[in-house]
């Protein structure tokens, strides 16, 4: 796998390194030891799969509440995605810098998002699936937002939303949601 740390620190972009023969290809999707040696030390407790039908279908902005954050290793295993990653750290020199990857099926691509961070996804294709692992498990109860199009992140999505949760609609400011 190859990493490449962005602009927010603890966020990496990860892309594989693929084995191709007759059959198609091979990939590894995650080792402890290759992202111990990136220094990222991570062992995902559970793994959950979002399918989303329609094309720009949004999801986010999400994130627990501490002592509850997640992390998370992002991935489209169909379809493709456009997937974004927030820092909400207030004393973090990256403070409410986003960066957004373009994630699909295609490039096998997987994003890095450390606790600390909100994450969300505009899905830019039909039946776009997003696999991803994450540890702590999840706790009902702690989990917060803010709006996809907050104008003091000022995400730039490459498309509207057609598709969102009445409760994702409804979020505030990250101002608010980090109170
Ligand atoms: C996230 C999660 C949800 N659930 C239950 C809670 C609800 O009954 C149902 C759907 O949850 P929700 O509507 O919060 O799902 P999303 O809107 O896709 O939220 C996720 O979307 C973004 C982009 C994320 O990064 C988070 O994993 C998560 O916030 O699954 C669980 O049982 N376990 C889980 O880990």
């Amino acid at each position: 796998m190859i990493f490449t740390e962005t602009e927010i620190a603890g966020v990496f972009l990860i892309e594989p390194e693929v084995i191709e023969d007759e059959r198609g290809h091979f990939a590894r999707s995650f080792c402890t030891r290759e992202f111990a040696d990136h220094g990222i030390d991570f062992l995902p407790v559970q793994s959950n799969i979002s399918a989303n039908n329609s094309a720009y279908t949004l999801r986010g902005m999400h994130f627990h509440a501490a002592p509850h954050e997640e992390t998370k290793l992002v991935r489209c295993s169909a379809g493709k995605i456009f997937d974004v990653a927030v820092d909400i750290r207030p004393h973090s020199p990256s403070f409410r810098n986003w960066i957004g990857v373009e994630l699909s099926r295609k490039n096998g691509r997987a994003l890095f998002i450390p606790a600390g961070c909100a994450h969300g996804f505009l899905t830019l294709e039909d039946d776009s699936e997003v696999f991803y692992q994450m540890s702590p498990a999840y706790t009902p109860g702690h989990d917060r937002g803010f709006r996809w199009d907050d104008p003091v992140i000022g995400i730039d999505w490459p498309g509207e939303p057609k598709v969102i949760s009445a409760r994702d609609a409804g979020l505030g400011s990250l101002e608010d949601a980090i109170q």
